[in-house]
């Protein structure tokens, strides 16, 4: 069974227009999603997490057809581009905020946040407030966030592109590491192909609202013939770690 299937989706922000679309992505699979500045990464993320409205087509997660359900009960961990973290909550509270909200009893979210907690070495900062945390360790707080209600799928957002290059080889690493144990599968958005061939079982290229082209990313590199995804790429790798 897949964990996201979209079926010729389409649909319009302002002007800008997305689809007709058809994605799927593994249980336990890594996928990044990579294109252009304005090529709709963002809205397609938006109407799989449903806080975008679809004009066509049907979303379904691990087999169930989410298209009309509200985000909450969709099963999805997002982690959006600057963390989206609570800064008047401190990072215990912060991480167990999707837990609380769901309804868990309060005696057993400890545990049931623990194992994301402690795969991501969080536990000597569960105390600190979000202020004062370095950009490394407030993208482990909103992965940990994330996973602590075991999501069916896992989005990410541009989660390292506020990091130097350094922290985001490491978070990388660990994003990779932390998307194995916990076999989630995951939908990266990113701007890099270095980012992208450290993570990705799989990567897929926007272009003006179409996904044009998704497989392993070598062989996109070396046989994709279409125009978009040359020019993506070619800059992209000039510019090895850097954002187009
Ligand atoms: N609410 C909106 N109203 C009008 N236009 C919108 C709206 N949201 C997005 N757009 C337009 O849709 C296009 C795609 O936007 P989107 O944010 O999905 O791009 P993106 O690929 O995620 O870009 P980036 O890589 O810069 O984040 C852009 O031209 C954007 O201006």
């Amino acid at each position: 069974m897949n964990a996201l299937e979209i079926n010729g989706l389409s649909m319009h922000a302002g002007m800008f227009r997305v689809g007709e679309l058809s994605l799927t992505i593994a249980e336990g699979e890594y996928f990044t999603l990579m294109g252009r500045t304005g090529s709709g990464k963002s809205l397609l993320l938006k109407a799989v997490c449903g806080l975008a409205r679809i004009e066509t087509g049907r979303i379904y997660i691990c087999g169930d057809d989410v298209t009309a359900l509200e985000p909450r009960f969709r099963g999805i961990g997002y982690v959006p581009q600057d963390g989206g973290l609570f800064p008047h909550l401190n990072v215990r509270c912060n991480i167990a905020f999707p837990l609380t909200v769901r309804g868990t009893p309060l005696n057993r979210v400890a545990a049931e946040m623990a194992e994301a907690v402690e795969t991501l070495g969080l536990t000597p900062l569960l105390d600190r407030a979000i202020r004062g945390l370095s950009g490394g360790e407030r993208q482990k707080v909103a992965l940990a966030r994330a996973l602590a209600c075991r999501p069916r799928l896992l989005i990410l957002d541009e989660p390292v592109c506020a990091l130097d290059e350094p922290a985001r080889y490491e978070i990388c690493a660990e994003l990779c590491r932390v998307q194995k144990k916990f076999n989630v599968a995951t939908l990266h958005v990113c701007h890099s192909r270095a980012e992208a061939e450290q993570v990705s079982d799989r990567v897929g290229v926007m272009h003006e609202g179409q996904l044009i082209e998704s497989g392993v990313l070598s062989k996109l590199l070396s046989e994709s013939g279409h125009e978009a995804v040359q020019r993506l790429f070619k800059t992209n790798g000039k510019r090895l770690n850097h954002e187009i």
